[in-house]
Formats: C-alpha cells, structure tokens, sequence
C-alpha cells in the first residue's frame, strides 16, 4: 500500500506525458494556412486575346494537377494583330481585363506574381506583313502589362512548335498524366497508361502534337523532354494559315473569279449572304498568293449549302502531292503514324460542342451525317434554332465542320482512331490550351526529375502517432485493471 501511492502517481504521469505528446504532435504538424501563388498569362491570340489568372499552394508547387485556372477574362474586341493601323490601341485594350487581376489577386500578392504575353499566329502573320507594326504592336502591350501592379516578365510572339509543345504539356499536367508511374503521387489517378495527344484549332493557325514511337524525319517536328523523371520524344506541327479563319479565307481565294461579284459558296447555308471586301481577303500574306488583279472591289457570298460540293472546295486548300519524307500529312509536312488518344481543343471543341457532339463519343459517320444535315439547314432556320449565338460563328459552323473532317482526315483519323479523340473545352476547371503549359515552363514548375516526396503524408503522420499513443494508454490501462497493483510497472515491462 505504500508503494501504490507513488506508481499511482507515476502512471498519471505517464498517461500525462502521452497526452501532452500526441497534443504537441497534432500541433506542431498542423498544415500551415496555405500559402497560395498566383500567376497571369495573355494569350494574344489572332481572333481575340484572353487573359488567364492561374493559381496554386506555394508548397505543391512541383506537385502534378495543383495549379487551377480562377479566371478566363476575355478582352473586348479582335486579337492585337488586328490594330496594326493603331497600335497604341493594342495595349488599352487590355485594360480591362487587367484591372479585374488586379481585384481578383489579393494585393499582399501583385508584386510577386508573373505576368507573360504570348502572342500566335495573328502576330505571327503581321510580323510577315510587317514586322516593324509587329514590334510596334507588342510595344503597346508590353506599356499596358508594365504599368500593372504585378511582375511583367515579357510579351513575344511564341513559335508554332512552342504552341503545339505547351498545348500538349497542358492538357497531360491537367489530365493528370505525368505521374501514374510514381507510387507516390495519387492525384487525379488515370487508369490509361501514356500521354494524350493535343489538337488545337485556332483562327489562323493549327497544331498537332503527340508522343511518337516512330523516327521523327525532320528535326522541326520533333521535340524531347524530360518531365517527372520520364522522357518524351514528342511530333509536333503548327501549320499556319490553317486556323479556321485562313483556312475559310483560302477557299474564298481559291474560287475567286475575274468579274463575278456574286460568289455561291456550298460551305454557308442556303439563304446566307455575306459581303467581302476584297482588299480585305488579300489583305493576309496567307491568300495574297492567289491575288487575282481583276477581282472586284466587293463581292457578295450567297450560301448553298451542300456538304459534299463543300466538301471538295475544301480540299482544294490542301496540297496532298508531294512529299519528301516517309509519310506526309499535307503541304510537304512529315508526320508519323497516329499513337494514342487525342485531345481535341479550340475551335475543334466550339465546333462539335455546337453541333452537340463532345458530350460522348460518337462515330466517325455520325458526325459526317450531322455536319451534312447542318450544312443543308436553310439559314433562316439557323437562326431560328440558335439566334442568340455570334453572327460570325454561326454562318460558319457548316464550313468549320467540314474544314474540320477534312483537316482530321489528312492527319490520319479513320472511323476506328477518330474514336480516341476527346473534345476537350476544359479540363477540372482550367481550359484546354498553351498556356498553362507555357506558365509551368517559365516558373519551373514541371520538373525534370520526381520532387523528394516524404513517405508519409501529414495526415497518415499524425493518425500514426495519434495510434501508437493510444496503443500505449491501452497497454497501460489494462495492466492497471488487470493487476490492481500495476506489477507491470514494477516489473519494468513499460
Ligand atoms: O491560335 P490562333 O490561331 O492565334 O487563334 P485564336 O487563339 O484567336 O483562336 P481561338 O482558339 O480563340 O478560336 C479559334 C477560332 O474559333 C472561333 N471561335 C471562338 N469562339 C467560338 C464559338 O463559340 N463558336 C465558333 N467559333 C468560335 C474564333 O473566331 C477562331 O476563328
Ligand atoms: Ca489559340
């Protein structure tokens, strides 16, 4: 009884000291408040310029699937490329947009957070034109971002390989596609093996890009990288003038003739008119090879709309004849056979969704028959089903879903691989696009090599303590009762 007194002592000390353990353990390793970065990228595109606020936990910042778009803030009007008569211009128009990055990033934050302009196909055709209205155009830009609160880091025009290069980078970072190698990394799992190749269809120009097994034969095509310790040998192409607008742009020129001011056009619907400046249509250094000198100064496009009469015009903007290489897409374009599955992005995505064909797969003749019935739709009933959408895109889905077929089919797509391609708007939130990819490459944020990654994470960290703590009570509590007298201490067992 003597004894008792002080072992009683002792064990509610111990129980004590325990308790006070797993409390200072939980503590100390309580997640940190997050510690959120921000980064903002323009992406000056020919048809319009959009202005993307991504964001992500400082901590994660190597992880896979951690950055997420907050904002798509689409600028009032057309892409940079089109105030190449008033340059200054450029840069207000961006204003706007900025302005709401600046209320939507905390102010504690502007400082630190990179801003990047990249400029496509648009700028890419002024620069042809003209390069010193380029430079001037990108010098208005770069004024407006300079003058922000935030981190400017540059305004360029970017390549069409960089552009294939960081769609497809986007679109396997947010797939989650990087990482089902690692035992570690348990985001956004993918059951399919391998990476997903990327279709980007813009105004002026378009991309393809995917891993090859094959021999890349030119060395413009093919790119290597080395991201989350596993290498890529990547195709990619960006054939410029092929964007939905050239390409409806070279097969107005292609049928132009000498006098006729009306030109009947099987890709608009039947009803349809539409009036072109000529000057205008020239005006790209894509058609300005098919000048014809004696054209009008305006003409008028009246729709008939017929798939198939569509469907040849089409091809006439294609050069299928030569080819110096194994295999060719088109125009002379090495391209290897297709791997994969395909994300399809862009204007292929506006397209299909309009035409309700993203939201399962369906079969390659399927949609040949829904663009055909489209295509045959009188325009007044057009816009009777679906007035409340541009104009512009309207009039355009019937040529935009043959140009698209015809495209897809000279990459390779028959009725058994046009099944492995998705139609892609967003992915988890953030669009389908180059500039994320490009935002992870100039931050660093896709490493060459697997992070170091603790084998535990904090929550499995504090549940083992928080066990092994109670395991011990346990013990100790069943001596007690078992014992009355806790021996078990006596004897030294704990
Ligand atoms: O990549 P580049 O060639 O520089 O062009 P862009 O970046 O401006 O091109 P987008 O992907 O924004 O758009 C591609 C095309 O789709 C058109 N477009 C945009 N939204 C659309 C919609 O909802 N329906 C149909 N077409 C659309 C747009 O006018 C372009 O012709
Ligand atoms: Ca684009």
């Amino acid at each position: 009884m003597e004894q008792e007194g002080p072992l009683f002592i002792l064990g509610v000390f111990f129980v004590l000291g325990i308790v006070a353990l797993t409390v200072v353990a939980v503590l100390q390793n309580k997640p940190l408040p997050e510690n959120l970065k921000y980064g903002i990228v323009l992406d000056a595109g020919s048809s319009h310029t959009s202005v993307y606020i991504y964001r992500w936990p400082a901590e994660k910042e190597n992880d896979t699937g951690v950055v997420q778009q907050v904002e798509e803030c689409k600028v009032e009007g057309n892409g940079i490329s089109s105030y190449h008569e008033k340059p200054v211009e450029a840069g207000l128009s961006l204003q706007a947009c900025m302005n709401k990055a600046r209320d939507i990033i905390p102010v504690s934050k502007h400082k630190e957070t990179p801003v990047y302009l990249g400029a496509t196909a648009g700028m890419r055709l002024l620069r042809l034109t003209n390069s010193r209205v380029a430079d001037e155009v990108l010098a208005s830009v770069e004024n407006t971002l300079r003058s922000s609160p935030f981190d400017f880091q540059g305004a360029r025009i970017i390549t069409g390989q960089e552009e294939g290069a960081y769609g497809w980078i986007t679109i396997n970072y947010l797939l989650g596609n990087f990482i089902h190698s690692s035992p570690w990394f348990n985001i956004m799992p993918n059951s399919k093996e391998g990476t997903s190749g990327a279709l980007d269809l813009g105004g002026a120009s378009t991309q393809i890009t995917f891993v090859s097994d094959e021999n890349i034969e030119s060395q413009d095509n093919s790119l290597r990288f080395r991201l989350y310790g596993k290498s890529y040998n990547v195709y990619t192409h960006s054939f410029l003038c092929y964007g939905k607008d050239q390409a409806l742009r070279l097969q107005l020129a292609n049928t132009m003739t000498g006098q006729n001011i009306t030109l009947l056009d099987p890709c608009f619907n039947s009803g349809y008119m539409r009036n072109v400046s000529t000057a205008d249509l020239y005006s790209s250094p894509c058609v300005s090879g098919l000048r014809i000198l004696t054209a009008p100064q305006t003409i008028q496009i009246q729709g008939t709309g017929n798939y198939q009469l569509c469907k040849n015009k089409v091809q006439t903007i294609f050069n299928v004849s030569h080819c110096s290489y194994s295999r060719c897409s088109f125009n002379g374009i090495f391209q290897p056979g297709l791997q994969g599955e395909f994300g399809a992005f862009s204007a292929f995505y506006f397209v299909m969704d309009f035409l309700k064909l993203t939201k399962e797969k369906v079969s390659l003749d399927s949609v040949k028959d829904t663009v055909e019935r489209h295509c045959s739709k009188p325009w007044a009933e057009v816009k009777r089903e679906s007035g409340r959408i541009k104009e512009k895109y309207l009039s355009e889905y019937c040529f935009s879903g043959v140009y698209i077929l015809s495209l897809l089919d000279l990459y390779g797509f028959n009725s058994s691989s046009w099944e492995d391609i998705t139609f892609l708007g967003k992915i988890h939130g953030s669009d389908a696009g180059w500039t994320l990819g490009y935002m992870l490459n100039l931050t660093n944020m896709i490493p060459a090599e697997l992070p170091p990654s603790p084998p535990l994470s904090h929550g499995g960290y504090v549940g083992l303590m928080v066990f092994f703590s109670v395991f011990l009570l346990f013990i100790l509590l069943t001596c007690w009762l078992t014992f009355r007298k806790p021996k078990c201490l006596q004897k030294g067992i704990i």
